[in-house]
């Protein structure tokens, strides 16, 4: 019994992808709305079962915190047409390394996208040429403090962001290190420039990974390389970021516009097809990332399949005998 009320509450959560005026689905429902509430959060990056031996943080405190060290902004753009969002970091004095300030607007910029029904995918980048190099220093250095709580708060985005019914690609451009790798692990691709260089160089810092890259990173290429990447702070070009499976495409040599390139990468590879299906199809794979149950997965997979079976896209396909050449 228990089981099947946990596997339903599971599916139900998937389900709502289905749904335009639903949120879409967040681990345990931890969206900003419910931040800003001021609510004590069940929030989304711990399993709930091992909630209990955590203290739960308050991201509503945590976030009045945050917003006063200022500088930077995160921004957002939204393209109702080709269904891609550009997520972008905004700080190019300091590479784009993360204010607290940012850290906040990146989260109210996840919550607009929870709510974004007509998107297929989204591209995290920065401006002038980099990702991001981290943790803005200027805020580190007054917030030594804070590390956990800051932690916590970027835990929280940064899983529901993953965890977005939208495919996700970080453009790793310019200096990607420390945080920026971090965030870049948030996405479920990476495309890199052929100039970029991406590193986890925290441990250099005197810092285990503050924005979970460590758990994002072992699911992503296992342990053997998630140590190495993470205790050795080797900063990786193009050619060996895309051998270890760090990053999915290096983008050509000559590329005058690499953003553009990117969207056309993700339009050629992975939005190709109905949104809805899409986003029913990502949300399948976090549900079996999350879910950890095997049967849990499958009886999620089974349901939303049945929503699929019989409708009107393939119905649509069926009449045009599609070849799969
Ligand atoms: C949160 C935590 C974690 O994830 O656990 C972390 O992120 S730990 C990792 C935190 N990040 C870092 O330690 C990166 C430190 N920065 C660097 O290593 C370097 O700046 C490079 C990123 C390699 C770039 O070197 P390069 O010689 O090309 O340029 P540069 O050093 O003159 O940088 C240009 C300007 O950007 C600033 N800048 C660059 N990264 C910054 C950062 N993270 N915080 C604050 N300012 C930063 C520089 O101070 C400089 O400002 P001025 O022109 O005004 O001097």
């Amino acid at each position: 019994m228990a089981l099947m009320r946990k596997s339903n509450t599971l599916c139900s959560r998937v389900l709502k992808v289905l749904q335009p005026s639903s949120s879409v689905m967040s681990p345990c429902g931890a969206g900003a709305a419910q931040a800003l509430s001021g609510e004590q959060q069940t929030c989304g990056w711990a399993p709930a079962r091992k909630l209990h031996s955590f203290k739960r943080p308050n991201l509503h405190a945590i976030r009045n915190q945050l917003a006063r060290f200022e500088g930077g902004s995160v921004e957002l753009e939204m393209n109702n047409d080709n269904g891609i969002a550009i997520l972008t970091l905004n700080n190019p004095r300091r590479m784009n390394s993360m204010t607290g300030k940012m850290m906040v607007d990146m989260a109210d910029k996840v919550s607009e996208l929870e709510e974004w029904h007509e998107g297929k995918a989204l591209i995290m980048r920065g401006v002038d040429g980099n990702l991001c190099t981290g943790g803005d220093l200027t805020f580190v250095r007054k917030a030594l403090h804070y590390g956990e709580e800051m932690a916590a708060y970027q835990h929280d985005t940064l899983t529901r962001l993953l965890n977005l019914p939208l495919i996700s690609v970080a453009l790793v451009q310019g200096h990607t290190l420390g945080g920026g790798a971090e965030l870049s692990t948030a996405c479920d691709f990476r495309v890199m420039s052929s100039s970029a260089k991406i590193g986890f160089v925290q441990i250099k810092m005197g810092l285990s990974t503050a924005w979970g890259a460590a758990t994002r990173l072992t699911r992503l290429l296992g342990r053997r390389k998630a140590i190495d990447l993470l205790c050795s702070a080797k900063i990786l070009l193009p050619d060996a970021a895309l051998r270890e499976g760090l990053v999915d495409y290096v983008l050509p040599k000559i590329c005058d516009d690499e953003l553009a390139e990117t969207t056309n990468w993700l339009l050629r590879n992975l939005c190709a097809y109905d949104t809805n299906i899409t986003r029913v199809v990502k949300s399948l794979v976090v549900s079996a990332e999350l879910s950890m149950d095997h049967y849990q997965a499958l009886d999620a997979e089974r349901k939303l399949f049945g929503q699929t079976w019989g409708g009107p896209v393939q119905r649509k396909m069926l009449d045009a005998n599609v070849k799969h050449k």
